[in-house]
């Protein structure tokens, strides 16, 4: 079988946690398909070039059929380089006793020259997908540095949260995770997100006609997705990473394949209004692909208690907005 297409990947913070469970998933071709080459550029901070090596390395014992080149840079114009794909997972989360606007700051100072630095060396098609948290703020401000990219290339990951909310429905429910549909994220990737199971099916059926302990959703179940990721540091003294790397090869795979079954899935991405939410604000909406092109999928209603949660998260991402500008970050 001879390949018809090969793609350039660009992944940031690649000899991190995340980076080691998410590499060999992209080269395997379970991202962008069994036919598609890929040419991976890993980028990292200079000190952690020597761990990216041994990363390498092991990529290469792989003798992955698709995987047809390797460059290890901390040099963002050399990393970003032609690169279709920039999976930025690389940043500085918060740490114990960081106040809010020093963490925006410090990442402010990265994903600004990352968007410059993707500007003027990625390829013209590239899409830039955020990781690193905080990450609809981080990837607000790559677009807004990243001048002549097109806004709609820019997203942020909710794909994590909406896998964290399908398996707690389908447990609670009794029933295969993938009986689980149209599980929607709204707004930030943070202790705010609205996880909708108003407008979640299960086989078919509302979420909420079929586990009928509406206080178990109103409460465990969106608390238990709001801070899962605590949970998970709690319990591994380590972040989410296997996890968070599977939610990228799938928030990925559903920007590259047509949404099948009129189901959709979880996608942050630049508003144009959609549902109130201000123009250009990185929120997480249902989304589908339809002839390789990302929709936001409208008309889904939201009733009091979803209106009341939903301006939560939003109002949390207006402020992070309003935090940034003010740094003079956009
Ligand atoms: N959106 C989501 O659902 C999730 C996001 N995350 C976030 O993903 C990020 C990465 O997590 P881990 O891999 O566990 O962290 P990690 O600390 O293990 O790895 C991060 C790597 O990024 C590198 N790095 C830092 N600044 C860089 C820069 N400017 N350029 C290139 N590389 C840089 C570091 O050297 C390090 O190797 C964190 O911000 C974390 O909060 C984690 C889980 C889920
Ligand atoms: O909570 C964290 O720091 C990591 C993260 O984003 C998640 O697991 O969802």
């Amino acid at each position: 079988m001879s390949a018809k297409n090969r793609v350039k990947v660009a992944v940031t913070g690649a000899a991190g946690q995340i980076g080691y469970a998410l590499l060999f998933r992209i080269a395997s071709g379970q991202m962008f398909g069994p036919e598609t080459e890929v040419e991976l550029q890993l980028i990292e901070l200079e000190q952690a070039l020597g761990a990216l090596k041994g990363v390498a390395m092991e990529l290469d014992d792989c003798a992955f059929p698709m995987l047809k080149k390797i460059t290890c840079t901390s040099d963002y114009a050399v990393g970003f380089k032609d690169v279709n794909w920039a999976i930025l997972v690389g940043s500085v989360p918060r740490k114990d006793g960081m106040e809010r606007a020093d963490l925006l700051k410090i990442n402010g100072g990265i994903f600004t020259t990352q968007g410059q630095a993707i500007a003027a060396n990625a390829a013209k098609d590239v899409r830039v997908f955020v990781v690193g948290n905080p990450c609809n703020t981080n990837a607000l401000i790559c677009m807004n540095a990243a001048k002549g990219v097109p806004s709609d290339r820019f997203y942020a990951m909710t794909m994590l949260d909406e896998n964290r909310a399908k398996t707690q429905l389908a447990q609670k429910a009794g029933v295969d995770v993938t009986a689980v549909s149209n599980m929607t994220i709204w707004g930030n990737h943070s202790a705010t997100q609205y996880p909708d199971f108003y407008s979640a099916k299960i086989n078919g059926k509302p979420a909420s006609e079929v586990i009928t302990d509406t206080e178990w959703l109103k409460g465990t179940f969106i608390e238990t997705v709001q801070k899962r990721g605590a949970a998970i540091i709690k319990a591994r003294g380590l972040s989410s990473a296997a996890s968070a790397a599977n939610a990228v090869v799938d928030g990925i795979f559903n920007l590259t394949h047509d949404t099948k079954n009129g189901d959709n899935f979880s996608m942050c991405l630049a508003s144009n209004g959609e549902y109130g939410v201000d123009k250009g604000l990185i929120f997480s909406f249902p989304c589908t692909t339809v002839g390789g092109k990302l929709k936001i999928v409208e008309g889904v209603k939201l009733n009091d208690f979803s209106t009341e949660k939903f301006n939560v998260t939003l109002n949390e991402l207006r402020s992070e907005r309003d935090a940034v500008k003010e740094l003079g970050l956009i």
